[in-house]
């Protein structure tokens, strides 16, 4: 498995050399500046299907050496959209105790505490990810900006169970709850833009929606997701804190970002 990281000699600087892609064109995330934005009337709210998920029904939680990862079932999808996207995972980004701000997509230079991504692929053109992570019209990621606030039950549902996951390929088995619950609650304001994946192989594939509000979590929960993890496996004699897992803000070269609301 190719090895990356954020940092390092092996970090997003000489990510390029071996993923080419990640030195193209389309790059995410982007820093949002108002002088990009463009309000269009035709943007619907963003909805989802089959979100709310039954405690009765499984989800894998993991650590994937890159991120906290929770798998979703493929019932769940986004039907707002011109193609079905289907639901692959979920997993976030987020800076660390010491520099509290991760987010990836930063909008006119604030950075956010962490970021969520909810991850979809186009499942009208292709059978799996795997097939449609390299398409032009292939994904469809949600993005949600999280800042330090009010104590958050719904990332709780997760967050409670992620001291059995503190390792490199780690993973629990937890309860299915309603993701739903970790959008924020206006699905009909956002920003969208042509984007890519924001790490290797950086594909330029993603349609992207970032919510136009953030959602709060605990400081106390901020710090279990900034320090609980490490991106090295359990046998590793030195372990590797896993934290600080943003890309920075890409070039928007002539990039418009569309917005679905006005003021
Ligand atoms: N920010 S981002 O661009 O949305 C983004 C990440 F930042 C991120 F870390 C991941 S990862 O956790 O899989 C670790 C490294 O790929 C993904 N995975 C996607 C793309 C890669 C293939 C694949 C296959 C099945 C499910 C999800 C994914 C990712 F899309
Ligand atoms: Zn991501």
């Amino acid at each position: 498995a190719a090895k990356w990281t954020y940092t390092g000699p092996e970090g997003e600087h000489h990510w390029p050399k071996h993923y080419p892609y990640c030195g193209g064109a389309f790059q995410s995330p982007i820093d949002i500046r108002s002088e990009l934005l463009r309000f269009d009337p035709t943007l619907r709210p963003i909805e989802v299907q089959n979100y709310n998920l039954s405690p009765n029904e499984q989800l894998t939680l993991g650590n994937n050496g890159h991120s906290v990862q929770i798998s979703l079932p493929s019932k769940m999808h986004i039907s707002s959209l011109p193609h079905r996207y289907t639901a692959a995972q979920l997993h976030f980004h987020w800076g660390s105790s010491s520099r509290p701000a991760g987010s990836e997509h930063t909008v006119n230079s604030k950075q956010y505490a962490a970021e969520m991504h909810v991850v979809h692929y186009n499942s009208d053109k292709y059978p799996n990810m795997s097939m449609a992570v390299d398409k032009s019209d292939g994904l469809a990621v949600l993005g949600v900006l999280i800042e330090v606030g009010d104590f958050n039950p719904a990332f709780e549902q997760f967050l409670r169970f992620i001291s059995g996951i503190k390792y490199r390929d780690q993973r629990v088995q937890i309860s299915g709850f309603n993701i739903r619950a970790l959008l924020p609650a206006r699905l009909d304001e956002y920003y969208r833009y042509d984007g890519s994946l924001t790490t290797p192989p950086c594909y330029p594939s993603v349609l992207w929606t970032v919510f136009r509000n953030p959602v709060t979590i605990s400081r106390k929960q901020f710090l279990s997701l900034a320090t609980a993890l490490y991106s090295s496996h359990a046998q590793d004699s030195s372990p590797v804190p896993l934290n600080g897992n943003y890309r920075k803000p890409q070039l928007a070269d002539s990039r418009v970002v569309l917005v679905s609301f006005k003021e």
